[in-house]
């Protein structure tokens, strides 16, 4: 798959004929997915190019000139969209001058970059103050556009802003329903207090995390690592480790069956779902025992198979 970065002011790829969808993506959730999976088989049926048309940077940081946290960073939706058997994916150069492209210049663009079928979601919006939208879009003769109805869950559509909430309040499993696949977060394992092997003889992994990320809320998480493309079951742990009063927040995973050591790794954590709060114990015998039923736990739970299953295909490089 071929990744790109494009000014829109000055086109110089050599564009070939596509089939293209369209959004900014954070997080590639479910209703997302009705989108590429349409672009995938109208390119497919049409014998075009299949492209994905995203942004960067997030429109927030030109805007309110703030860095965003986000459910994917743009490295996790490139993986993403490789998974689905896209040919290409298109970044747009997000700016000021960008956002205040007319209606006109908006399609001029798209029809320059070879797009032949555009397919975008109800209330995609587009160019100057986002006055261009699917019916602006109909109106122009230069591409076909398929526009894709509201994926809902409950009734309500599925959106990055209704995903990102349920992450902040800790409820994963119904996060990862709305995703279609289990959410993580990636960085590197750094070095900790060394209480885990030592004094618990519960080694754990510390994250260094890429910091884009939207954190789950504190407390301890059922889940797996992916590590050296291998995945493991794991119980993680977002907090400050209140019974040994420690100042900073950490992310931590206990691999279940695991006994290597794996400092400065790359590693991805998967979040299933959340188990319990993260509590003040008397003693360290307590915490211990609390940590052996948490691996019991963690243990006899059988994820939900399709959701293994997204993850998986996602993230497994073959
Ligand atoms: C799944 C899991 C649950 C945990 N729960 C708690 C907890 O409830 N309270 C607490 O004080 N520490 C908890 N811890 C953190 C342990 O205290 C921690 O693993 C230990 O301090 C090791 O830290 P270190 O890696 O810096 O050496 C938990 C850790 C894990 C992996
Ligand atoms: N649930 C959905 N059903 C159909 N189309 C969707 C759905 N969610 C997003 N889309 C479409 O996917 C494309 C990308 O969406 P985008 O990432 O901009 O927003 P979003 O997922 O709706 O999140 P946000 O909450 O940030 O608005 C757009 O064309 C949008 O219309």
């Amino acid at each position: 798959m071929n990744v790109v970065s494009i000014d829109a002011f000055h086109l110089k790829y050599p564009f070939e004929p596509s089939c293209a969808c369209i959004g900014y993506f954070d997080g590639i959730h479910k209703g997302h997915k009705e989108l590429l999976l349409n672009c995938i088989e109208q390119a497919d049926k049409n014998q075009l190019k299949k492209v994905c048309i995203t942004f960067d940077p997030d429109p927030w940081v030109i805007f309110k000139n703030e860095k965003q946290k986000h459910l994917s960073t743009l490295s996790d939706k490139i993986q993403i969209l490789s998974s689905y058997g896209f040919d290409e994916v298109y970044i747009l150069q997000f700016s000021k001058e960008f956002a205040s492209l007319s209606i006109e210049s908006f399609h001029h663009l798209l029809k320059e970059m070879n797009i032949k079928i555009l397919i975008c979601g109800f209330d995609f919006k587009y160019g100057q103050f986002n006055s261009g939208n699917v019916d602006t879009l109909k109106k122009q003769n230069d591409f076909k556009v398929i526009v894709i109805d509201s994926v809902n869950f409950s009734n309500l559509k599925i959106s990055t802003s209704r995903i990102e909430p349920l992450i902040l309040k800790g409820e994963l499993y119904q996060s990862n329903v709305l995703l279609d696949y289990i959410y993580s977060i990636s960085g590197y394992i750094e070095h900790g207090f060394k209480r885990g092997t030592n004094v618990l003889k519960i080694p754990t992994a510390n994250l260094n995390v890429d910091q884009e990320y939207i954190l789950p809320k504190t407390g301890v998480y059922a889940g797996m690592v992916l590590l050296e493309n291998q995945f493991y079951k794991a119980m993680i742990n977002i907090g400050t480790n209140p019974t040994f009063n420690n100042q900073h927040l950490t992310i931590e995973a206990h691999i279940l069956d695991f006994d290597e050591d794996i400092y400065g790794q790359k590693i991805r954590f998967f979040f299933y779902d959340r188990i319990r709060d993260e509590m003040k114990f008397h003693s360290i015998d307590e915490l211990k025992n609390q940590l052996l039923r948490d691996i019991q736990y963690v243990d006899q739970l059988n994820f939900d198979e399709c959701l293994l299953k997204n993850t998986r295909n996602i993230f497994f490089k073959n």
